[in-house]
This record gives C-alpha cells, sequence and structure tokens, in this order.
C-alpha cells in the first residue's frame, strides 16, 4: 500500500498526520509513504526527524484583503498543484490524506484531479478555509466535533475524531519524568502555548516564575522555539528560576503528558484531543489572533462541561493564572471532577476510526 500525506504549517496539523501514519503501520507490514510539506512549516523538522520520506512545495495564505499577495498566492497555488501531480505521478498512491494546514490546498487538489482517492481530516469544530475549499473534491472528510458536519457535503462527513487522541494513550509517564528531570513525589503542571509556543502566555508565566519557589508541586514551562532566546533572557533578570523546568519544545509529548495532572495551553483542536483521551484538567487561553476565533469555541467545548477553565488572553497575568492553576492543583475533589469530565469528552479510538475511514476508500 501507497500513501500521501500532507498537512502541515504548525503542529496541530502534523501530529495528527503522523498518529494515522503510525496506526497504518499497525495493520500493514509492506506499507509506504511519502508526505508533502512545505521547507517553512513546522513538518520540515518534524517530520523528517519521525523519518518518513519528505518533499515539498511552495504555498502561501490568502489575504483578507484584496491584494498583489493574493495573485502570488493564486500563482504559488497554480504551480503548487503542478509539482504535487508530478511528486504523484511518480510515487503512484492508492490514497492521498489532508490534514489542514495551506499545504493540502494543491496537493489534495491535485489528487482528486487523477482521480486517486481522497480524505481530508479537520481538527476543529470551525473549519480552516483550505478544508471549505477542498471538500467539494474529495471522497471523505473526517471531523472530530459534531459542529464541524454543517460545513461540510453532509454525505461525506465521517465523525473520526482526532488520531493523536490514540497516541498519547498508554505511554511511560517514567520516561517522560526521566526526560525532563521531574521528581516523582510531586504534582506536575505543563505550560505551553500551543506548537509555537504564545507571547502572552510567556508573559504571564514570567511574571508568575518568582511566586512559583518551593511549591508543593513542579512546573515544566515550554516557550515556543522562536521564543525561547528572549524568555532565557528574561530569567537571566530574574537571577533565580531553577526551579521551573524551561524547554524551547517538547519532542516526546506523549510520554510527558502521561506524567503531567494539570495543562496550561492555548486552546489549539490537537492538544485538546490529546488532554481529553487523558483525561487531563486543563487551563485554556485561546489565541485571539486565529480565524473566526475558533480557539474559543474550542475551549468551550471543555470548559462547558467543566473540563477546563477558560482564560481570555486579557484577563491573564501572573496573579490570576497562579491563582488558577492552585485553584485546581491543590484541590483533590475538584482535580477529580474535572479529570472525570475531560475524559467523558475524549474519542480514544481515533486512530482506528480514521484509518477504517481511509481504507474503505483506498484503491484496492
Ligand atoms: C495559531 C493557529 O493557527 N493554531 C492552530 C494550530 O495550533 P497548534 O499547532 O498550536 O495546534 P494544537 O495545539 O492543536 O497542537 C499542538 C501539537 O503540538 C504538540 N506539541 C506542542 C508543544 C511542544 O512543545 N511539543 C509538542 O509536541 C502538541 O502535543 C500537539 O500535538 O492547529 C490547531 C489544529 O488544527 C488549531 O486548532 C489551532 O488554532
Amino acid at each position: 500500500m501507497k500513501i500521501v500525506v500532507s498537512g502541515g504549517g504548525t503542529g496541530g496539523h502534523i501530529y495528527p498526520a503522523l498518529a494515522l501514519i503510525n496506526e497504518i503501520k499497525k495493520h500493514h507490514d509492506h506499507v509506504e509513504f511519502l508526505y508533502i510539506g512545505t521547507e517553512n512549516g513546522l513538518e520540515n523538522t518534524i517530520v523528517k526527524r519521525a523519518g518518513i520520506p519528505f518533499k515539498a512545495i511552495e504555498i502561501t495564505g490568502f489575504k483578507r484583503k484584496l491584494s498583489l499577495d493574493n495573485v502570488k498566492t493564486v500563482t504559488r497555488f497554480l504551480k503548487g498543484v503542478s509539482l504535487s501531480k508530478k511528486y504523484l505521478k511518480d510515487f503512484r498512491p492508492d490514497v492521498v490524506i489532508g490534514t489542514g494546514g495551506y499545504v493540502c490546498g494543491p496537493v489534495v487538489y491535485a489528487a482528486s484531479k487523477l482521480k486517486i482517492p481522497t480524505v481530508i481530516h479537520e481538527q476543529n469544530s470551525l473549519p480552516g478555509i483550505t478544508n471549505k475549499f477542498l471538500a467539494r473534491y474529495v471522497d471523505k472528510v473526517a471531523i472530530c466535533f459534531d459542529d464541524a458536519r454543517k460545513f461540510f457535503p453532509e454525505q461525506k462527513v465521517v465523525l473520526t475524531g482526532n488520531p493523536r487522541a490514540s497516541e498519547v494513550l498508554g505511554q511511560d509517564a517514567e520516561n517522560g519524568r526521566r526526560s525532563l528531570g521531574l521528581k516523582d513525589n510531586l504534582k506536575t503542571v505543563l505550560i505551553f502555548g500551543g506548537s509555537r509556543g504564545a507571547r502572552a502566555i510567556n508573559e504571564a508565566v514570567l511574571q508568575m516564575i518568582p511566586l512559583l519557589k518551593d511549591k508543593p508541586y513542579q512546573v515544566i514551562y515550554v516557550t515556543g522555539e522562536v521564543h525561547y532566546e528572549n524568555v532565557m533572557k528574561e530569567m537571566k533578570a530574574l537571577n533565580d528560576s531553577t526551579h521551573v523546568i524551561i524547554k524551547p519544545f517538547i519532542h516526546n509529548m506523549p510520554e510527558v503528558l502521561a506524567a503531567v495532572d494539570l495543562i496550561v495551553s492555548r486552546a489549539g483542536a490537537t492538544s485538546l484531543a490529546e488532554i481529553t483521551a487523558l483525561g487531563l484538567p486543563s487551563i485554556l487561553i485561546p489565541s485571539p489572533y486565529v480565524t473566526a476565533n475558533h480557539q474559543e469555541k474550542n475551549a468551550r467545548s471543555l470548559s462547558d462541561h467543566h473540563a477546563a477553565i477558560m482564560i481570555q488572553e486579557q484577563g491573564l497575568n501572573g496573579d490570576s493564572l497562579l491563582s488558577q492553576i492552585e485553584e485546581i492543583l491543590l484541590n483533590e475533589t475538584k482535580l477529580a471532577d474535572m479529570k472525570k469530565a475531560s475524559k467523558d469528552l475524549g474519542i480514544p479510538d481515533a486512530a482506528l476510526r480514521l484509518y477504517q475511514v481511509m481504507k474503505e476508500i483506498a484503491k484496492k
């Protein structure tokens, strides 16, 4: 079996693709993959690191305003379609799957024009522009929230959940602790701002760090690769920050999540699928900079069920964050209630469900 996967820009589109690849490998001894992404997206490092053959096309997103950039985007899209067709004709896949991000546009469109079976995976309850465009060309649309159904042709939609949910289950917490030097007798909070880090979360955490000394819990703080250097400069000014573990990015997130008691993060859909599969309580600070404010909608799908606390970015500071963390972490009843509410929302068999959709449409 030969499969082309495309998805990129940010981790939220890439990790579901890699989780699906791992699921497919469980069912097939002989299977070849080709991942088509961009040079500039996170996929260039994450996918290569995972050892999956990788080819790149160039693509950018549309600007909302009418501009010359949009003309360039159309030209790039057409070039992307023609390069994708070349890659697809050379590789001859049985099925092509897109997991979101601009790069999927030309790849999945080219596949449908070549009459190769196609499926797209939409992680969010409000679909992105690329998946909305592709919906009319593909064979199946896999979704993660029932709310997303209405944006796509009814007969193509299947609710699968996010395959990354399955991947984070059954991981070794001890490995996760060891990889970061965590103690095993203390509760652990993991703070990160999505796959790229978030300036507003970084600012609040920097205010909070001096207050975290001598606490009865430990904190891992992930800055995001691009923010790491600046954050570390600010840390130097704080003199003592040795009580917090600070990293630019975590590459073994499934193992680390197994060792964590509370998450503080943005409300990206893939992170939420991981959090609910594991039944973790969370404090979510939705990014206000995303299309149609979709992260707030993601966050509400947890906070409405008391699985998470939502803090708006405008109300975020070191004090408010610290008091929310302690309100959950130091209250066993609240912690247990939130865990249960979170677990109830998870779709742990999502990877298998998505694999089945893909298998059904793949060329025999
Ligand atoms: C700014 C933006 O457009 N964000 C979108 C992007 O978010 P983003 O890429 O931040 O996506 P998510 O929060 O959904 O997923 C992040 C992924 O990266 C992993 N991770 C994160 C940090 C780290 O150090 N190591 C690591 O492995 C997480 O475990 C998770 O698998 O895609 C999501 C899924 O379509 C959308 O819902 C978000 O709105």
